[in-house]
């Protein structure tokens, strides 16, 4: 690996290919047929593929970047994994970026990895492949600064050859790995989620009155259909997100120019003190010049109850 590259790049430029091999691993397991479904909480399951994408990603980050601070959904894991689990090349590309001034001398003391190592497990259960995305967030003091956001199963539907993409960006610089697309003008088109609804959840959409509601699962899936121009916004007015569902989602998006936040307009912080669940729900929107309306289109009551 290039040295003499700022860390937030030699971070982004590894962590692509880490994601990559996890979701290699990802679809071994699924076509292996052993999924090793464990039930975590209330509709929250953890399969053999989560705990070994998991596994995979830090055992090659620990490698790499021994100093830096680590946060996966699935827990402290064993860092023993197969030799060829072990992720030791960068993506040149990356590399060879220029890093605005303000990331350029970022140390190992001040970054925090997100990685969520499989988001959309309910729907890799169930086969909804396409809905799976691999999320590793970087984030520099409290901000989610870099994503890599893969997605093993791109190319499944269309009976793809070779599966899998992904999608980067790093804020002040802008992303790669895809086209960024426009959603529609005149439209208003509203991913939320498929499993996890409620009540206060249910109202928040009714308020915004959308020409189309598009309930599909994972934080990645939903925030990627913002990126190609499939949504306008991704809505969740309740908890249950976290912040390794967001941390990579928020920097890829906000990179060209959309915006993630609670449903209060506040940002996330991401640093390693800061508290994992999401509670204020998530608020994305793929042109942060609309934010604001959602925001205050929002009713109060829903607001109110996700301080
Ligand atoms: O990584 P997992 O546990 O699959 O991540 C979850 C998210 O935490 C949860 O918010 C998402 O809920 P919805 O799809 O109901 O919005 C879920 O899909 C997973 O991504
Ligand atoms: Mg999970
Ligand atoms: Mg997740
Ligand atoms: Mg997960």
């Amino acid at each position: 690996m290039a040295q003499s590259s700022p860390l937030i790049l030699r971070l982004v430029a590894f962590s692509i290919n880490a994601a990559n091999r996890a979701g290699k691993i990802i679809r071994d397991v699924w076509s292996q047929g052993e999924l090793g479904i464990v039930d975590k909480g209330k509709n929250d399951l953890q399969t053999e593929a989560d705990r070994s994408a998991q596994r995979c990603i830090i055992a090659s980050l620990l490698r790499q970047f021994p100093n830096i601070t680590i946060i996966g959904e699935e827990g402290s894991s064993n860092c023993e994994v197969p030799s060829d689990w072990l992720v030791t090349e960068s993506d040149p590309s990356v590399l060879q970026l220029n890093c605005p001034k303000e990331f350029e001398s970022v140390t190992d003391k001040e970054v925090v990895v997100w990685v969520d190592p499989l988001d959309g497990t309910s729907e890799y259960t169930q086969g909804l492949l396409e809905h799976v995305t691999v999320l590793v967030g970087i984030a520099v003091g409290s901000q989610a600064v870099g994503g890599i956001i893969h997605q093993p199963y791109y190319g499944y539907a269309s009976g793809a050859e070779s599966l899998g993409r992904t999608l980067w960006g790093i804020k002040g610089i802008g992303v790669g790995g895809f086209t960024p697309s426009i959603p529609p003008a005149n439209q208003r088109i509203i991913a939320t989620t498929r499993s996890h609804s409620n009540a206060l959840a249910e109202q928040a959409i009714e308020a915004l009155k959308a020409d189309k509601v598009l309930c599909v699962g994972g934080a990645g899936h939903k925030v990627l259909l913002l990126m190609e121009g499939k949504a306008h916004a991704y809505v969740f007015a309740r908890d249950g997100c976290k912040r390794w569902d967001t941390c990579a989602p928020e920097a890829v998006l906000e990179a060209m120019g959309g915006r993630l936040t609670d449903m209060r307009g506040n940002q996330y912080a991401y640093d390693h003190n800061t508290y994992h669940a999401n509670k204020g729900g998530v608020l994305a929107t793929a042109k942060g010049e609309d934010h604001d309306w959602y925001i205050r289109n929002i009713p109060e009551n829903v607001r109110e109850s996700l301080k």
